[in-house]
């Protein structure tokens, strides 16, 4: 029969990772109750041999302490484990003693005890196999400072540990009467023959032998499996182990009355061992009746759920970088130079129209420009001016930026992609890495842009063929922007209503005119005084008039959107209030839009017009030229971003990502991925629950086989 203890701790340690509730697959463990004081660190230090457990005033065992013990006759130096901790062989026991500390302590003075258990290992030559468990002691009166529940609270805890198949240790101590024993009195509830009930006497020193003996007689609180009494006392022994074994030895020598008792700590281990080892072969049938019902309940389920289908954490992972790659291949391969063009012309058109409206569409002899601009310097100036504020506004660095913000957006999208949503750690990884790549990327590529459309800084060339596709470009990106303006205008009719939209417009006229009467017109010569006129062409004097109703707009209605006319107008009338001007604000808007419309129809004209379908009439066609050069911008940008930033993205993150999140993670860290995602860490549960349980049954078989 020897070995089955050990055989069975292989198995517990086992059926730990699975356990599935309270009770479901328990193996026998010797529990220590007692109460306080009564000496139960003392008899557990002296099994192990080895000084461990928190001492002190302040109520230290909070939590009960699942002590394993493995008979290991290779270990040279005892050491010990927590397997919960992860914090390795701790072979310094004061060390254990302040994690033990710790870890009661951490259970608050209000919370008083828990019953999360901690768990720990002994490896030693010198000690039996064996599993037992601590328990905060039995308070016999509550002190002052303890909380009054605190002493429910623990003979609740330790209810709960002397229940079948446990074996009981009821510690007593020799000068305290058996009747007064709480441990005792709680272990006779839940087995009245003391069937699995060892009581152990500590304190032997301080009675006189007759009485000792006496107790141990198993006389007044009879136990089937008897008593044994110990002597641990420090005063009779400072170091541990042997000496104290022997001093307790030669105590109990001195005292023929012990002659037939059973005593001391070696006797309680050789006793302990066999008392388990039985107790456990006795729990053999039950134990594999219980695994097996398990292990039916996990196969049943794995069919069920998932048709006996294995799945490996590795698999998993390697899956979920695979879909990543996927992903990140199909879009490089549809984020091609085309569709890079087409965002960076989308950015450097709105620019273009921008300019436009600074530069052109506001000033009040616009009209006059297809007639004056074939020898103007005024407008030729102005063409220089427009094709500069678009060069020279930071190409570089726009159109890299913008590119960047797109691959982050992207990568973002990417990264949530089926169970990556699960993986937010490795999801921020990808993102980290391919912002880093894209950060050392950055200033080289924005210099390389900068650089090649430095020429164009100067000067723009163009074929008849570009021009013509130029006009084109100007003339759909006017349609565009007339319709936009349209759909905003509509949309400020439809809120307000176009009556009152009219005569809302009619109250801004009236003021604008009565504004204008107050304010002296400006003469020719104070246009001339500012500098504007120095340049402005003769004619514009005479094309004032013509030219006034354009030049009182604003174009900020066609640069910004409309959307806000979604705000209802609740005033009709026009006295002053929140609503009126609020009604005001959109009537202007609406002013604004309509004459932006009337002057973008106007050039969209003149860009159609024969005159602007030859490039030597740029000056008077800035929207086409504008429009070749920004098609020269982002041709050349795209080019080099192309290059520097795209080419060495799309090579370096595949890489990066399989090295940092597949080849670089352990197995723990692959286990812990493939957990994050409920769905597989139900079916690995499953699975692994399902071979452990097969595994114990293979081992509970052999030891039954071997016991026959
Ligand atoms: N004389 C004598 N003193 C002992 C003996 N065993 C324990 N003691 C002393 O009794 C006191 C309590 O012993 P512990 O082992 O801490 O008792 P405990 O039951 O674990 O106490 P709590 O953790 O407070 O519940 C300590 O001062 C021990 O030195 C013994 O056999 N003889």
């Amino acid at each position: 029969m020897l070995g089955l203890t050990r055989k069975l701790i292989e198995i517990r340690q086992l059926l730990k990772s699975v356990d599935s509730g309270p009770g479901a697959l328990t193996l026998p463990s010797i529990v220590v109750v007692g109460s306080q004081s009564s000496g139960k660190s003392s008899v557990l230090e002296a099994i192990v041999g080895q000084e461990f457990l928190p001492k002190g005033a302040n109520m230290v065992t909070r939590r009960p302490i699942e002590l394993t013990l493995i008979h290991s006759p290779e270990v040279r130096e005892d050491y010990c484990e927590f397997p919960q901790l992860g914090l390795g062989k701790v072979r310094d026991f004061a060390q254990v003693r302040r994690t033990l500390t710790d870890l009661n302590l951490a259970v608050s003075d209000a919370e008083c005890v828990s019953d999360v258990p901690i768990e720990m290992r002994v490896y030693s030559p010198n000690v039996p196999d064996l599993t037992l468990v601590d328990l905060p002691g039995y308070i016999q009166v509550v002190t002052r400072d303890q909380p009054p529940i605190l002493k429910e609270k623990i003979a609740a805890l330790c209810q709960k540990y002397i229940q079948e198949p446990n074996i009981i240790l009821a510690v007593c101590a020799a000068d305290v009467d058996l009747a007064n024993s709480e441990a005792l009195r709680a272990s006779r509830k839940v087995d009245p023959l003391g069937l699995r009930t060892i009581g152990v006497v500590t304190k032997m020193d301080l009675v006189d032998a007759d009485v000792g003996a006496g107790i141990l007689e198993n006389k007044s609180y009879p136990l089937a499996l008897g008593y044994i009494g110990v002597v641990n006392s420090a005063k009779m022994a400072r170091g541990f182990s042997q000496s104290l074994i022997r001093s307790e030895d030669a105590f109990f020598r001195s005292h023929p009355e012990y002659a037939n008792s059973m005593v001391g700590a070696s006797t309680l281990r050789r006793r302990l061992m066999n008392v388990l080892e039985e107790h456990m072969g006795r729990n053999l049938h039950a134990i594999v009746d219980n695994v097996q019902s398990e292990l039916d309940n996990a196969r049943y389920e794995f069919k069920v759920h998932y048709n006996d289908r294995s799945i490996s954490a590795e698999s998993y992972v390697a899956e979920s970088m695979d879909v990543l790659k996927q992903r990140f291949k199909q879009f490089t391969q549809e984020f091609g130079k085309p569709q890079v063009r087409e965002h960076i012309r989308a950015m450097l058109e709105a620019k273009l129209l921008k300019v436009c409206s600074d530069v052109y569409w506001r000033d009040e002899f616009l009209p006059m420009l297809p007639r004056e601009a074939a020898d103007s310097p005024y407008w030729q100036n102005k063409l220089d001016v427009a094709a500069g504020a678009l060069t020279k506004s930071g190409v570089g660095k726009a159109t890299v930026q913008l590119v960047v913000d797109l691959l982050t957006s992207k990568m973002e999208d990417i990264t949530t992609a089926q169970n990556w949503a699960f993986h937010e750690d490795a999801r921020q990884q990808v993102l980290q890495s391919s912002a880093e790549i894209l950060r050392s990327k950055f200033h080289t590529t924005v210099d390389q842009v900068e650089n090649t459309i430095k020429p164009y800084k100067f000067e723009v060339d163009c074929t008849e063929l570009e021009w013509r596709e130029g006009q084109k470009r100007a003339a759909a990106l006017l349609e565009a922007k007339i319709t936009d303006a349209q759909t905003d205008l509509q949309a400020i009719k439809t809120t307000i209503g176009r009556r009152r939209l009219r005569n809302a417009i009619k109250h801004l006229n009236k003021a604008d005119k009565d504004a204008a009467a107050l304010v002296p017109a400006a003469s020719p010569a104070a246009a001339a005084a500012s500098g504007t006129a120095a340049a402005a062409p003769a004619a514009a004097a005479a094309a004032a008039p013509a030219a006034s109703a354009s030049s009182s707009f604003s174009l900020s209605s066609i640069f910004s959107s409309a959307s806000s006319s979604a705000a209802q107008l609740d005033e009709d009338d026009l006295t002053p209030s929140p609503a009126s001007s609020r009604l005001l604000e959109r009537a202007r808007q609406a002013l604004d839009l309509q004459s932006g419309i009337a002057v973008m129809q106007q050039r969209l004209a003149a860009v159609k017009s024969r005159q602007c379908s030859v490039a030597e009439n740029k000056v008077a066609c800035p929207e086409v030229y504008l429009s070749v050069v920004s098609e020269k911008l982002s041709y050349t940008a795209v080019m080099f971003i192309y290059i520097e930033l795209l080419n060495e993205f799309f090579f370096h993150l595949p890489r990066e990502m399989d090295s940092k999140l597949y080849y670089g993670l352990s197995r723990d860290q692959i286990r812990q991925f493939a957990r994050q995602n409920p769905a597989i860490m139900k079916h690995l549960d499953i699975q692994e629950r399902k071979a452990t349980l097969e595994l114990v049954m293979e081992k509970l078989k052999d030891i039954s086989r071997n016991r026959k």
